[in-house]
């Protein structure tokens, strides 16, 4: 029976709120089992882009990405939000290592190619490199990895958070029983979006179905769910949907929504 490793992404809305997301760090800190954490930042790294008078562009969840805001995506994934995180990390004496795609070509992408949409430089996952995440673990570190990817031409590429956490944790599969947990600002997948208790326990690819037609599900929560559905059908073990304040409770599955097939 493989070990269990602990794949938990942190989104940006959750970044942005400075109590909350201290409140959760402590809360992984106390995971007491090989972890990995993924995170977002789309919404800083909005508010940046703004600031510096580039305007933000989103088709279907993922950032229209021209050079300029390649450069923000760069400077913020990589620094500003991997940063802190890792050294709030470090101050709760979690021996955390803050990672690109590019660093220790951990994750490799191509350059999405242009369709009905050019979507500028974001990534496609192509490779994972299992062992190099995996010499980590066994160093006792925990990769704390930004979502940015690097190409074989040498660019790096914007690419999104959720689909990095899905893609690590297929890769992790071969050699874990990975337990996939996706926290946000909500209590989970909710039957109807006004109202934030009406949480689904259990979430199939036919009730997913059902949900999206009614448009109770919409915006951001359907690539988050396709990636869920990708992960298991690649061989994740489990996946949860929760509160960065239920991570706990959710890593012994008592919280959130649990996607099953
Ligand atoms: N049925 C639903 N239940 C919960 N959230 C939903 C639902 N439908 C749409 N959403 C939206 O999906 C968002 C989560 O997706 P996203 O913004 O990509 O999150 P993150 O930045 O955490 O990855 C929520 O903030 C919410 O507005
Ligand atoms: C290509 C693409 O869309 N990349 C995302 C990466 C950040 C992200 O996914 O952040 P959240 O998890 O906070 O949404 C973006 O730039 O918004």
């Amino acid at each position: 029976m493989s070990q269990t490793l602990y794949i938990v992404k942190i989104g940006g809305n959750v970044i942005d709120n400075p109590e909350v997301c201290s409140a959760f760090l402590n809360d992984f800190i106390k995971l007491n089992a090989p972890k990995i954490l993924v995170h977002g930042g789309g919404k800083v790294a909005t508010e940046i882009a703004a600031k510096l008078g580039i305007e933000t562009q989103m088709v279907e969840g993922r950032r229209i990405t021209d050079k300029a805001m390649l450069d923000v995506a760069t400077m913020v994934y990589g620094g500003l939000v991997n940063k802190n995180l890792v050294a709030q990390l470090q101050a709760g004496g979690c021996n955390a290592i803050g990672l690109t795609g590019a660093d220790g070509g951990i994750i490799r992408s191509v350059k999405r190619p242009v369709k009905a949409i050019d979507y500028g430089f974001v990534g496609d996952i192509e490779a994972v490199n299992d062992q190099q995440i995996n010499a980590l673990l066994y160093s006792s570190l925990i990769p704390v990895i930004a979502p940015l990817t690097y190409s074989s031409e040498g660019t790096m590429l914007n690419t999104n958070a959720d689909t990095m956490a899905s893609a690590t944790a297929v890769a992790m599969a071969k050699t874990y029983k990975v337990n996939l947990i996706y926290c946000f600002e909500k209590k989970g997948v909710l039957s109807n979006p006004d109202d934030d208790d009406a949480v689904i326990a259990s979430l199939n690819p036919e009730s997913y179905a059902n949900y999206k037609n009614s448009g109770a599900i919409n915006k951001g929560m359907i690539p988050k769910l396709d990636n869920a559905f990708a992960a298991l059908e690649a061989g994740v073990d489990q996946v949860t949907i929760c509160h960065a304040d239920d991570l706990l409770e959710a890593a012994i599955g008592s919280a959130g929504t649990v996607i099953t097939l």
